[in-house]
């Protein structure tokens, strides 16, 4: 061996055969590709309508029929965003920009023979991001979003702003002519009115707000696993966290359906952390979420919380709905494996989501239905789970479908692993997970199913007063229906940040859209036509009030859900409770018998009847706005509903 200057030896690479030239692990191929551009290039492949296609002129073996069609699409997208005050702009093109730059699909745009009035608006590119899959979502939300970070099982943690909740206070109405007739107004009604010129000027706020972004996303999705009655929207918003939501709670189109979806019945202008103008009528904070039923169409300023759409649309079904003798129902659903449908009334927090989520039973849905005279269907294509406190105990089903794909809202997780911290409410306690329906295992799709059998209504009852369960006689279900009673619990609403007796008629006021006994009357004639039973169950306080006793255990309240659909709770012995004169059983399996009657679980007996009293009042009290109205075409049901509250 041959030494050098520095005393190390030369190495010398052997000539050898031809087979052994080489030296190294890797049997495979070596790329083709010449230049970095081109491997990458290599990486995705062209897939469906959701991806634009790159160039028109050269749009190789494309069909021209399929550049016609995409260029109708974004001309479509093009005038739900065009200004309503401006001649001009904006340009809007298909694609992330940091992606495609060069090669965009564009809409054609009107020709402006030199414009004296052009302004720089009509001069700019809006790039728009349509139905993008979630894997792309996570991208957009990950590259330009704080606060948005993939937590250990894969779901993506996102904040929604300074709105942990829903603002009602803050949501508006356009009452016109026809809506001044049909809808529920004054006390009592969630619709506060506005008028079509200030909705225009909300609207023009937030079209301008989103087209001075370089990028918007835009979902064409669907309402109402109902093929007869399905609604298509359209949600325009600022935010892939707003985009990756509603891909979740929307019904989402296969690429066959997307390509025919044609103009949308309903769209909504999502401007997020934009606010409104206080200086514009109407308004009375920097957020404001307007409807406009005639135009068909709702606009979000100042608020980023993603629930503002579900529930936005929701609303629009408890009008669009009832028009066509369909009930629309604030319910979670499911059905048994000898197909018996079970519906769960309640207000935010009852239990709604969690006890519909039932492994051994089909979920049709966690929130929001429709019950026709074909059955019951689902309105939406996702759930929107409570997570505070979650465990992966109590609910298995829930824990498993927060993995890829999943938005998790405002929740905490720790630094370095991203695992979630459910029992943190450092952000709020309104953290939420929203996630495809298909991500719990046996749900039901398509998600509908046969008219209930059994209608629950669910009531987390602070005072601790109302008995665990109780049967309820038609009259008795109406009566509960309209008062709608819960203790809110804190958080979903902006600024309630402890549980408080709460009336919500329908078990959703916020939503409603016609005066409550509209949807009364219909709940009333579907359940004696098809020979349902009503239940209350209280999902709330036992041996005290809040404060004193304790929240009754999931585990038993699934045993007496359990009760119910197997028909074994009808069977059991009753005796009747003071005061609200309800049914309860005096035993039941797996439960304790001595909590059946909430006057054995107090200590002290003369509080226990002192606050039941307290509570009767409260019902009676919110009821005496109700006590005019006629209920359904029977004069004997309206009575029998006013006899069938507290008596004392
Ligand atoms: N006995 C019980 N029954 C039902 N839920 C309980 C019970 N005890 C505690 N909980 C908890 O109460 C919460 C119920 O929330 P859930 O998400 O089911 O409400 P929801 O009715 O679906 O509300 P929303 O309409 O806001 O989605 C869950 O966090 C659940 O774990
Ligand atoms: O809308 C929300 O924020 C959550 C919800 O389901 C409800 O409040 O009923
Ligand atoms: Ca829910
Ligand atoms: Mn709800």
């Amino acid at each position: 061996m041959a030494s050098h200057g520095n005393g190390l030896a030369k190495i010398e690479t052997q000539k050898m055969k031809e087979d052994k030239i080489i030296c190294h692990d890797d049997s495979a191929v070596p790329v083709t590709a010449q230049t970095e551009d081109e491997l990458h290039s290599l990486q995705k492949k062209k897939s469906g309508p959701n991806t634009p296609i790159k160039d028109i002129q050269s749009a190789f073996g494309i069909p021209t029929t399929e550049v016609e069609r995409q260029k109708q699409q974004l001309q479509s997208i093009s005038a739900s965003l065009a200004s309503l005050t401006r001649e001009t702009g904006p340009k809007v093109v298909k694609g992330d920009p940091r992606v495609e730059t060069p090669k965009l699909v564009q809409a054609s745009q009107p020709k402006h023979t030199a414009a004296p009035n052009i302004t720089d608006s009509a001069l700019k590119f809006t790039h728009i991001l349509y139905n993008l899959s979630p894997a792309e979502l996570y991208e957009q939300a990950i590259q330009n979003e704080k606060g948005s970070f993939i937590t250990s099982s894969g779901a993506l943690a996102t904040l929604s702003g300074a709105k942990t909740g829903r603002s009602p206070r803050d949501k508006r109405v356009v009452k016109d002519e026809t809506t001044a007739n049909e809808l529920w107004w004054g006390k009592g009604s969630p619709n506060i009115e506005m008028d079509e010129q200030t909705f225009l000027i909300n609207r023009e706020r937030a079209v301008d707000y989103l087209c001075s972004l370089e990028k918007v996303f835009v979902n064409d999705q669907f309402l109402n696993w109902d093929p007869n009655n399905r609604i298509k929207v359209r949600i325009v918003s600022a935010r892939a966290y707003h985009s990756l939501f509603m891909h979740n709670m929307c019904i989402r189109p296969t690429p066959e359906e997307l390509e025919n979806f044609g103009t949308p019945d309903f769209t909504i202008y999502n401007a997020g952390k934009f606010p409104c103008n206080r200086y514009t009528h109407y308004m009375t904070s920097s957020t404001s979420i307007d409807i406009n039923l005639a135009r068909r169409e709702m606009v979000i300023l100042g608020t980023q919380y993603a629930g503002e759409m579900k529930k936005g649309l929701f609303s629009l079904m408890h009008y669009l709905m009832p028009k066509r003798q369909i009930l629309s129902l604030h319910s979670g659903c499911n059905m048994g494996k000898e197909g018996d449908v079970a519906l769960f009334f309640g207000l935010s927090g009852t239990g709604k989501t969690t006890l519909s989520t039932d492994h051994n039973r089909y979920l049709i849905g966690d929130d929001e239905h429709c019950w026709s005279d074909h059955g019951v269907s689902n309105i939406e294509g996702g759930c929107y789970a409570k997570c505070i406190d979650l465990s992966r105990e109590k609910e298995p089903d829930i824990w498993n479908a927060i993995k890829f794909g999943t938005v998790l809202e405002n929740v905490v997780f720790e630094e370095r692993t991203r695992q979630v911290d459910y029992a943190d409410k450092s952000v709020t306690e309104n953290t939420r997970a929203a996630y495809p329906i298909e991500y719990i295992p046996n749900a039901k799709i398509p998600c509908v199913g046969p008219h209930p059998k059994n209608v629950i209504l669910l009531a987390c009852d602070a005072f601790g007063v109302l008995p665990p369960v109780s049967k309820l006689n038609l009259a008795q279900t109406m009566y509960h229906f309209i008062s709608g009673y819960t203790a809110l619990v804190a958080g979903t609403e902006d600024g309630i940040k402890e549980p408080t007796a709460t009336f919500s008629a329908c078990f959703g006021a916020a939503f409603i859209m016609l005066h409550p006994t509209k949807y009364a009357a219909m709940l009333a004639e579907k359940m004696q036509k098809h020979g349902a039973t009503g239940w209350l169950v209280n999902t709330g306080w036992s041996g005290g009030s809040y404060g004193s006793g304790g929240r009754i255990k999931l585990a038993y309240t699934r045993k007496i859900i359990d009760a119910i659909h197997s028909g074994e709770l009808l069977e059991a012995n009753y005796t009747k409770t003071e005061v609200f004169g309800l049914e309860i059983p005096t035993e039941l399996e797996g439960v304790p018998s001595q909590i059946l009657d909430p006057a054995n679980t107090w200590p002290d007996k003369n509080a226990y009847k002192e606050t039941l009293m307290k509570l009767g009042g409260l019902f009676r009290k919110n009821f005496e706005v109700f006590a005019n109205y006629k209920i359904g075409a029977d004069n004997n049901l309206t009575e029998e509903i006013l006899a069938a509250g507290p008596n004392f």
